[in-house]
């Protein structure tokens, strides 16, 4: 018998329509077990009830947060145990890896992606001073995850994908720059930064495509580093917002694909992972290739298919 277990954020718990899907699997003959979150660890903990009792599939339903801690606890045994297969439930805010993936906002559709057969999908491994964590989307610091709404929509014209990192004008001036050094093979980058996004997948806070390259089974994962904009650049920009003038920041991002990554900073940073705040002053970010099995829509395009594994860095074009 086929055996699923749903593990839903209990924000999203009280739809009907969830209670239905459910009920129409379990009619057909699958063994479907749900879990109800109530805060941070919830998932993590289900997660492992569930790997623990050997079911097929993890049904994540909720967002990139609770993706995020499913895709790490099967992540982390998955080299000493056999894991059930992931799929996904888009039932949070932003749903940002769902949305990437193509995976369909409509219940239904995306409950039928469930019984797809899966595919090898990359995952990140977090050492951050020594404490493991894992990612499944996008890791973002400095300034890092703004709401969608705090973007000045000038700022979106001018620095594109960057605005999302960066917010406004006035948060740039005001912003903390953070004393960094970045290594990773043949890749090495030093200075004041303002953000960082590190992703798995492409997307963060809500439709931005910060990684707009990555892909989740090359075996890499895809920096994006935003340094600190020279004080031309700002006056520019903010010239150019008032007077409703063109002024593009060009290549204000240095962007990279890579197997692994070492993040130092001077004085402790916030790392943003799936939405999930870690702060620390030493992390090292490795895509651990193949790590999972998804079930994905036919089609979806964080797969590369044969993409191979770098073991050096590839520059990416500025954003
Ligand atoms: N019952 C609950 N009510 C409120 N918050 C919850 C509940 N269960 C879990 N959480 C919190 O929600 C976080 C994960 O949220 P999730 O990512 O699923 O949704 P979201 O934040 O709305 O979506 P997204 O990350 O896509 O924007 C958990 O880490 C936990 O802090």
């Amino acid at each position: 018998m086929t055996r699923w277990r749903l593990i839903v954020n209990g924000k999203a718990a009280g739809m009907p329509e969830l209670r239905d899907a459910v009920a129409a699997r379990r009619a057909r003959g699958f063994d479907v077990g749900v879990r109800v979150t109530w805060e941070h660890g919830d998932a993590t903990r289900y997660a492992n009830e569930a790997i623990g009792d050997g079911v097929d599939c993890i049904v994540a339903a909720g967002g990139d947060g609770t993706l995020g801690e499913v895709a790490g606890a099967i992540a982390a045994c998955a080299s000493s145990t056999p894991t059930p297969d992931l799929a996904v439930l888009p039932l949070g805010t932003a749903n940002d890896f769902a949305t990437a993936a193509g995976i369909p906002d409509d219940l239904e559709d995306a409950f039928a992606l469930a019984e797809r057969d899966a595919v090898p999908v990359d995952v990140l491994r977090i050492e951050a001073d020594g404490a493991e964590r894992w990612c499944m989307n996008v890791a973002t610091g400095g300034v890092g995850t703004h709401a969608t709404a705090d973007v000045h929509e000038g700022l979106k014209k001018h620095l594109g994908s960057l605005s999302y990192l960066l917010g406004s004008v006035r948060a740039i001036r005001n912003m903390q720059r953070h004393p960094v050094e970045l290594d990773g093979p043949g890749f090495r980058w030093r200075g004041d930064m303002l953000a960082l996004a590190i992703g798995n997948a492409r997307q963060a806070g809500g439709g931005h495509p910060v990684c707009p390259d990555a892909l989740i089974d090359d075996g890499a994962l895809d920096v994006t580093v935003v340094p600190d904009l020279p004080e031309g650049v700002v006056g520019a920009l903010k010239t150019a917002l008032t007077d409703g003038r063109e002024a593009v920041v060009e290549e204000a991002g240095e962007r990279a694909r890579l197997p692994w990554v070492e993040l130092r900073a001077a004085t402790p940073l916030t790392l943003h992972l799936d939405g999930e705040p870690v702060e620390g002053g030493r992390f090292r970010i490795e895509c651990l290739a193949h790590r999972l099995r998804m079930r994905l829509p036919a089609g979806c395009p964080l797969l590369g298919g044969t993409a191979p594994a770098p073991d050096r860095a590839t520059p990416r074009e500025p954003l």
